[in-house]
């Protein structure tokens, strides 16, 4: 008996959703540096990616990384971040998927985020922990 998938979204979906976030975070002023000094091949990241997404949202066993791990050695990823993070991961969802999917889609990602978030160190200047809900 096959497990069902946790939010239906198709394959086609995610690599969608994925590439057309990182088309935002490259651009974006406070994570495209960030990403820019770690991410020597995008078409390799992106994949990796997607297959993290696969794992979390149709439980199929392609990604065994360590995300949390993998922010913390990069050293310049902070808390902070993820709020940005979010809010264009959450416009990618928005602009890609019907509302419900989106929404679902979302709810995981901030949970996810908060649980990564935890632990990294803040940006200088940054006064508080960021309200990723
Ligand atoms: C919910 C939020 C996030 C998720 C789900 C996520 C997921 C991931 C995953 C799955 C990886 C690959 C780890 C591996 O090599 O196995 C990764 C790498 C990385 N992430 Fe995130 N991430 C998130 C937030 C962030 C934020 C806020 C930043 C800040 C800029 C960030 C920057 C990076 C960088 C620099 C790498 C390493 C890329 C490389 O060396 O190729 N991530 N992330």
């Amino acid at each position: 008996m096959s497990i069902p998938p946790r939010i239906p979204v198709t394959v086609d979906q995610i690599q969608i959703v994925v590439a057309q976030f990182y088309a935002r975070a490259r651009a974006d002023p406070v994570l495209g540096p960030v990403f820019a000094a770690h991410v020597m091949d995008w078409e390799q990241h992106e994949a990796k990616i997607v297959r993290f997404w696969r794992n979390a949202l149709l439980l199929e066993r392609c990604y065994d990384g360590n995300p949390m791990q993998v922010h913390a050695a990069a050293g310049d990823v902070r808390s902070d971040h993820f709020a940005v993070w979010l809010s264009l991961f959450d416009k990618a969802l928005k602009q890609e998927l019907p509302p419900a999917l989106a929404q679902a889609w979302s709810v995981l990602a901030h949970r996810i985020g908060r649980g990564l978030s935890y632990g990294l160190p803040l940006s200088c200047g940054a006064t508080a922990v960021p309200d990723l809900s």
